[in-house]
């Protein structure tokens, strides 16, 4: 997978979308997250326009339910032509299996089938949160590298994780799995809600496969330019 930036496109409406790509380039070389604000209310249509356009979407829609849901589900995202989508680790190895198959089963001949990433702990997560209200006694590394273990062994293409856990994850769970890392911030002072969080040049340091950025790009008063300025420094 090329060392990508994914810009997260978590707005309510189409047309910030298409202010915002009309200043990202050729959609060959970009690549895009749709997450819940926008699939909920464009649904799949927005997911196929932006296919047929040649975007490489990211599908995030963090599938969590039984396995029987989660392949059901997954069969009607293997046919939208997405570059990859996610589940929840959480959901444990049956249904981390059942999204693979979903996908397999439903991905047209001759198409590649999305790659399945599975969420560890989301990077809003803190040790503190962990602990008190996870009740987990493993460490945040620990925890990652275990829900990182069933993911791998359930067929997961890759995890999605914070830039801080990548690269013991590469030395315990193997340099043969995807390493995907929201969480990036320019500066530690722009943390917003996020709790586990490097910049795109220690991203790359830790060897993150790609990064996804939402806010400093989207927020940002010259978008396209922050942009160029993180994949420059990331790629
Ligand atoms: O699955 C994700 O993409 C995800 C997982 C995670 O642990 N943390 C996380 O922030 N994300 C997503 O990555 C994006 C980060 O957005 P910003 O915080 O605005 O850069 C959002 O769309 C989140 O939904």
């Amino acid at each position: 997978m090329k060392k990508a930036v994914f810009v997260a496109l978590d707005y309510d409406n189409q047309k910030d979308v298409e202010n915002l790509l009309q200043k990202l380039g050729d959609p060959q070389e970009t690549y895009l997250k749709i997450g819940m604000e926008l699939y909920y209310h464009y649904g799949s249509n927005l997911v196929k326009t932006l296919v047929e356009q040649g975007y490489h979407i990211f599908l995030d829609l963090k599938l969590h339910d039984i396995p029987n849901t989660v392949y059901q589900a997954a069969k009607q995202i293997g046919k939208l032509g997405v570059f990859c989508t996610t589940v929840h680790a959480l959901g444990g190895s049956a249904m981390i299996a059942a999204a693979k198959k979903g996908l397999v089963d439903s991905t047209p001949k001759g198409s590649e089938v999305p790659k399945l990433l599975a969420v560890t702990e989301l990077t809003s997560i803190s040790a503190a949160t962990l602990a008190n209200e996870q009740n987990c006694s493993l460490s945040m590394a620990e925890e990652v590298v275990s829900l990182a273990q069933t993911a791998k062994n359930a067929g997961a293409d890759g995890v999605i994780c914070s830039p801080l856990e990548v690269q013991n994850l590469r030395e315990i769970v193997g340099q043969d799995f995807l390493y995907v890392t929201p969480g990036i911030r320019l500066s530690a002072k722009a943390n917003d809600d996020q709790k586990r969080t490097a910049t795109p040049l220690k991203a790359k340091e830790f060897g993150s496969s790609a990064i996804v950025v939402g806010r400093p790009i989207t927020k940002a008063e010259s978008p396209a330019q922050v942009y160029q300025e993180i994949k420059k420094e990331f790629e």
